[in-house]
């Protein structure tokens, strides 16, 4: 059923994005993290955020990990979950976008075709695809919270990257080596590919 049919119609609302964006004094899109549990997301996301905050960006971090407690906390870890978990974040992403502040998702975001998904929501210029990139084995060695050693336990079904697929971005703006740069390089990169490309100042 289309939206015609549901008797749906779009209201017109008297602040754009645009004026949005002018009030908080910059461009308004999406930074979005993808990767392997234990590959870094959570902690580089952080670190950026904090690095544009104390430079007085208005900025919302959504990780999949928090909103799997709210608003996604129905959701499994099936196929079609994650594609509904993925769907969900991409459209309050979008939501954020609109309202003029700078978002950070992180999310495992495992398939290619929903990462793109994502991407075809939002502008040609609000979608930045961040890939943190780590060997499942130096994850699995980071096991920052035990999952990978109740994994081998046989406690956790369709794990990423062990029972369940990752798909290596192959578009991605922006590619951080999480085991040869620390913390801050990556951040830092990150902050740089902002600057070069005029997404702040
Ligand atoms: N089966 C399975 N596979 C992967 N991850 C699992 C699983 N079960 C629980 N967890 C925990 O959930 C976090 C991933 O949630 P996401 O919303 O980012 O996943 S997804 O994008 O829908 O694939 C993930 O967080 P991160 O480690 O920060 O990636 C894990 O803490
Ligand atoms: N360059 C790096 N970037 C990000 N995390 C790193 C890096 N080097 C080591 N780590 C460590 O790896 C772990 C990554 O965990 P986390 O950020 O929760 O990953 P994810 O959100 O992808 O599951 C943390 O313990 C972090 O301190």
């Amino acid at each position: 059923m289309n939206q015609e049919e549901k008797n749906l119609t779009w209201q017109r609302v008297s602040v754009s994005k645009e004026m949005r964006e002018k009030l908080h004094g910059h461009k308004s899109f999406v930074l979005w993290f993808t990767g392997l549990s234990g590959s870094g997301k959570s902690t580089v996301a952080s670190e950026i955020e904090g690095m544009l905050y104390k430079r007085g960006f208005s900025t919302m971090l959504l990780d999949g990990d928090n909103v799997r407690h709210g608003l996604n906390h129905d959701l499994s870890f099936s196929e079609k979950d994650r594609r509904e978990n993925i769907r969900r974040l991409g459209e309050v992403s979008k939501l954020f976008v609109e309202s003029g502040i700078i978002v950070l998702v992180a999310a495992i975001s495992p398939i290619a075709a929903d990462r793109q998904a994502v991407r075809n929501m939002l502008g040609a210029d609000e979608f930045i695809e961040v890939y943190v990139d780590c060997s499942l084995s130096e994850c699995e060695k980071r096991d920052p919270k035990g999952l990978y050693k109740k994994v081998r336990k046989g406690l956790i079904a369709n794990f990423t990257g062990i029972s369940d697929p990752y798909e290596v971005p192959v578009n991605a703006e922006i590619v951080i080596p999480t085991e040869s740069m620390d913390i801050r390089e990556c951040a830092d990169r990150v902050i740089e590919y902002l600057i070069i490309n005029q997404f702040i100042s």
